[in-house]
């Protein structure tokens, strides 16, 4: 009783309104997390888990602390959602989507977005007993204490506070008694100034051409975000106005077909190098850094460097040891993670130099937008949240492991990657926060490619296979308009016909009876039958413009972050890549001494059988390299000299 009240308090429901207002331009009052008293939280509704929290009460019992330890999975709120799945199974889309009543309750506005999740397994009781679970696993504080600069990343011992990249300047927020703003804009100033002198042609390569090419190193987390927010902006015609004659390029991977396709077609002369990298010390950018400084030091010698490289670092002592002047790297602090860091110079700085600083102001206000929103929209009119709650609705009570992000949108091409590594780093977790097995399974599999690509490819599984909730993006007005006369509709508008058309195909799908209706031959029927009753979410967004491409992601992120605080797992570290790159380095010391014997020579211990006789097969089919004498060596259309001209 006491919990069903609290709720209807704080989150229900029933109060939901239609429409939540915009809440740009509100003041934002970051410290005020801190003043949340999390135990008065506690008692109030009688909630024994606190283990999100740095300190526990000193006068914990021994009972509290044992209960301290319960999972979420055994709360009543979650049994109520268990026994709630019957219902809802029992229910199909195609008769709830007459009702226009549940579609107006299940839309939500904010500044612009407009998301419809009427099209989720949901009913209105579903949605409550979420926000009851919310309740139960203490979102708002644990919301409130990321927002707060507290150290919610356990295992690093680190605040969280990408949200802080993009408050305005005159805000406050405190991590271990210092406010970081400043610090933070004292970088973005820093782009400003650098990337104004690179892009007006003050700051000059080393033979004094401007530098109209930027290549950017870094992965994962210091490649997709750039990566996805570039193709975004590209075909943005103020943002192509802005670009013109520069060219900006990825490169990723160690592959060095990767290297070859970076520098393809660039001059040394001419090419800027950021090497961006939280760590400095991930094995792929590094190789590459230095294969890229190779590259530029064999045309333009030694002192070039300090032209043509910039970094992107919290390690500025090893920017340093690279050959970089820390006064040409930009700085940010560990309490940003690698897949949060877009915002960061990691993505501001590439970003600025094709785009100009302005656009990426434009770019951190959409994301502070959102971030204003998730912190105070109340649950049920916030977007992140209820994308959050809805995940775990369908992952873990539904049992449907993935999620198809589809953005109707060619500029979105490299949305869904990013947040593959966003979604899937974070919240992959098989403990919890404590470290605790956890009784559920945690996180979902993302994947997804651009309408209509996809409709072409695999939203065969999704329409007849299995059931993957999907996540369709678009946007009313196209970033380029083509309107052929004679053609029934514009060419974004056919585009949107099937944004429209594949949420309904996959809700309603084709019964037997229309089928037969149609004459369709009977031993046609099950092939042609869609069962329907698929979910999934449509956002709309007004443009996609640098503002728009800022909501979008921190729409994202926030969502990520609320599902690790609704399954109480750490969303901000990544214990799970290390195992495979400590294998990786017993390979290289092997692959090493392998390669630099004058004989040929045979793995005969040290790995399993699959992996020795893999290996061997490796190290005898490739010879090209000859080692022990390695050189740098380009092929000759990367590299523009008369030697390597004469040598290859
Ligand atoms: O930015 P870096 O330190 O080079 O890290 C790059 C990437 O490497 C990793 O292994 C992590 O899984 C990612 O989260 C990170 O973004």
């Amino acid at each position: 009783m006491q919990q069903a009240a609290i709720a209807l308090q704080s989150s229900s429901w029933h109060g939901a309104h239609l429409h939540t207002r915009p809440q740009a331009g509100r003041r934002q009052h970051a410290r005020r997390g801190a003043a949340v008293q999390p135990q008065a939280a506690f008692a109030q509704i009688g909630h024994t888990d606190t283990s999100h929290m740095s300190s526990a009460g000193s006068s914990s019992s021994s009972s509290q602390r044992e209960a301290k330890r319960l999972p979420i999975a055994y709360s009543p709120e979650w049994m109520a959602l268990r026994e709630h799945t019957k219902e809802v199974e029992s229910l199909h889309l195609r008769d709830l989507l007459v009702d226009e009543e549940r579609t107006d309750s299940l839309v939500r506005e904010h500044n612009g977005l407009y998301v419809d999740f009427s099209r989720q397994n949901v009913t209105e009781t579903t949605m409550q007993l979420l926000l009851n679970l919310a309740e139960r696993a203490k979102l708002r504080t644990k919301m409130n204490a990321m927002f707060a600069g507290e150290h919610i990343n356990n295992t690093e011992d680190r605040a969280v506070l990408h949200t802080a990249l993009r408050m305005p300047r005159d805000e406050e927020v405190y991590v271990e008694g210092e406010n970081v703003v400043p610090d933070v804009w004292s970088v973005l100033d820093k782009i400003k100034d650098f990337s104004d002198r690179v892009r007006d042609g003050e700051w000059l390569g080393a033979t004094g051409k401007p530098l109209t090419d930027v290549v950017a190193i870094g992965i994962g987390g210091s490649y997709l975000g750039p990566l996805f927010v570039h193709t975004a902006m590209q075909f943005d015609e103020p943002c192509k106005e802005l670009a013109r004659g520069r060219r900006l390029r990825f490169l990723a991977n160690v592959d060095p077909v990767d290297v070859a396709k970076a520098l393809n077609g660039l001059n040394p002369e001419t090419t800027l190098v950021i090497v961006i990298s939280k760590t400095f010390t991930t094995t792929e950018t590094m190789l590459n850094a230095r294969t890229v400084r190779t590259w530029l030091t064999a045309e333009l010698g030694q002192e070039a460097v300090a032209k043509h490289m910039v970094a992107v670092s919290t390690n500025l002592k090893l920017v340093r040891e690279f050959g970089i002047d820390p006064e040409n790297a930009f700085g940010f602090w560990d309490w940003v993670g690698g897949r949060y860091s877009v915002t960061s110079a990691v993505g501001i700085l590439p970003l600025a130099l094709q785009y100009g600083f302005e656009k990426m102001e434009e770019f951190l206000q959409g994301a502070h937008d959102i971030d204003c929103h998730y912190r105070d929209a109340p649950f049920q009119d916030n977007i992140p949240v209820l994308m959050g709650l809805l995940s775990i609705w369908n992952s873990t009570f539904l049992g449907r492991s993935s999620v198809a992000v589809l953005p109707y949108c060619q500029a979105l091409a490299k949305f869904p990657s990013h947040i593959q590594q966003v979604a899937m780093e974070s919240v992959g977790k098989q403990v919890s926060v404590d470290g605790e097995p956890l009784p559920f399974k945690a996180g979902e599999i993302y994947f997804g490619e651009p309408g209509t690509n996809g409709q072409h490819s695999f939203y065969q599984l999704i329409h007849q296979g299995r059931v993957v909730p999907c996540e369709f993006i678009g946007v009313v007005k196209s970033q380029q308009s083509v309107y052929l006369k004679g053609e029934l509709v514009s060419n974004h508008d056919e585009l949107m016909c099937n944004f429209f058309a594949q949420a309904d195909a996959l809700a309603i799908g084709k019964d037997s009876v229309t089928l037969r209706a149609e004459n369709v031959p009977e031993y046609l029927i099950p092939h042609k039958t869609f069962s329907g009753n698929r979910p999934s979410t449509s956002l709309l967004l007004p443009s996609l413009s640098p503002y728009r491409v800022g909501q979008l992601l921190a729409l994202y992120e926030n969502r990520v972050a609320t599902q690790g605080f609704m399954w109480n797992v750490n969303a901000f570290d990544q214990w799970g890549v290390e195992l495979g790159k400590v294998l990786a380095s017993r390979v290289r010391t092997m692959m090493h001494t392998a390669r630099t014997r004058s004989r040929r020579i045979t793995i005969t211990d040290g790995f399993n059988p699959s992996t020795r006789k893999m290996i061997n097969r490796y190290l005898d089919g490739k010879n090209q390299m000859l080692y022990p004498e390695p050189q740098d060596i380009f092929p000759c259309d990367l590299i523009h000299s008369e030697e390597c001209e004469a040598k290859f």
